[in-house]
């Protein structure tokens, strides 16, 4: 077993700060791999605040350049087009589809209704023919810029389900994943200026089984200064893990899943009744269910229990399968959270005993 990296994030340190230590995992995606981030902490912790930024769900759009507290997404996203950019031996296809899993459904953000206005509709988790985990009939739409991207991102937030509880005015009842793919033909890197790769045709279906091609080595991101290799030791090379093998027809296609989950809280403190009850429980269920599939990871048994709740299905794959995770836990520092803060804390050293994982904490400010 490697010791997966721990860092805490304090009050004072600024969403750029943070992102710095996603960005390699970027380049990782762009090299081939399957990634996952994911945020997790109680009710009110900053889970939104770090994977989208301030009051994102009163945008339109959220700003394709980020500045100041922009979170993850938005920096991902011009991050991920920047570098794109820099590659012309690159054509890549990105595509992003939006979905939140509420009350342990699976609701499709991007879908219109037959009306075209914009409506969550209902999917189910289908295995694929590779044996992968797919949302069936989940909608999927070509992006070629950050704006594009972030315009269909504050599109899913507007459909999200929110509610106001006794402990955060606007907490977040679903469990939101929004999920990159890129498509590339695959092909020896080339230097720029040379002719690139044709375009792939469509978003293929995405094939998982291994590869054997060696990693090149990162550059170092103007922004940051920062070498764009992922942060050892996450479960990398030495861990075995692998890029995305191209299919019959040369493409690779790998995802990026980018998960704020709703918070664990307590109903008693949050003051719920009726329908956000019903949330609650669920929310509440659908956590002990992501922390059931993380310990039987992390003990290796034979059997684990991703069909206990909707949100482990969907990302069984990320979770137990080829792809680099990373788990921010966000806590809040007050006395009257010390309950909740230490089950966070338990979660992410769970979650770090999976190989794969890199969790960090992160304090409300
Ligand atoms: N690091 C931070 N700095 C400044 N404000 C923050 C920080 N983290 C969170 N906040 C603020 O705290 C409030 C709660 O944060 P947020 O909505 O991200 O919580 P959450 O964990 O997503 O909650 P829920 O699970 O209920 O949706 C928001 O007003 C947010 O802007």
């Amino acid at each position: 077993m490697f010791p997966s990296p721990l860092r805490v994030y304090g009050p004072a340190e600024s969403q750029r700060v943070v992102f710095e230590d996603v960005c390699p995992l970027l380049t990782s995606f762009l090299d081939g791999y399957n990634v996952c981030i994911m945020a997790y902490g109680q009710t009110g912790s900053g889970k939104s605040f770090t994977m989208l930024g301030p009051r994102c769900q009163e945008e339109p759009a959220l700003l394709s350049e980020p500045r100041g507290d922009a979170g993850i997404i938005p920096r991902a996203a011009a991050e991920l087009f920047r570098l794109l950019s820099e590659d012309a031996s690159r054509s890549p296809e990105v595509g992003v589809s939006i979905a939140e899993v509420y009350n342990n459904g699976v609701v499709d953000l991007l879908a219109n209704d037959s009306c075209r206005v914009a409506s969550g509709v209902k999917r189910q988790v289908l295995p694929t023919q590779q044996g992968k985990k797919a949302v069936r009939g989940l909608t999927y739409r070509p992006v070629h810029s950050a704006a594009q991207f972030l315009t269909l991102v504050g599109r899913g937030l507007q459909l999200r389900a929110k509610q106001p509880t006794a402990v955060h005015a606007e907490s977040s009842r679903s469990h939101l994943v929004v999920t990159v793919t890129l498509a590339t033909v695959a092909s020896p890197r080339r230097p720029s200026g040379l002719p690139s790769t044709p375009a792939p045709a469509a978003a293929p279906q995405s094939d998982w089984s291994a590869s054997t091609e060696p990693c090149q080595p990162a550059p170092r991101s103007p922004a940051t200064g920062r070498r764009q290799s992922p942060p050892v030791p996450l479960r990398t090379r030495a861990h075995g893990l692998r890029r995305v093998a191209p299919d019959p027809l040369g493409q690779v296609c790998a995802t990026l899943q980018l998960v704020d989950l709703a918070g664990s809280e307590c109903a008693g403190v949050s003051g719920v009744t009726g329908s956000a009850l019903r949330e609650t429980s669920c929310i509440n269920r659908s956590l002990a269910a992501l922390s059931d599939v993380l310990g039987a990871l992390a003990e290796g048994r034979g059997h684990i229990p991703y069909r206990n709740s909707r949100l482990t299905h969907l990302l069984q794959d990320a979770l137990g399968g080829d792809a680099k995770l990373q788990v921010i836990v966000c806590v809040s520092p007050g006395q009257r959270h010390v309950a909740e803060t230490l089950q966070s804390l338990g979660f992410g050293a769970r979650a770090r005993q999976v190989e794969r994982s890199c969790p960090a904490a992160r304090k409300l400010r």
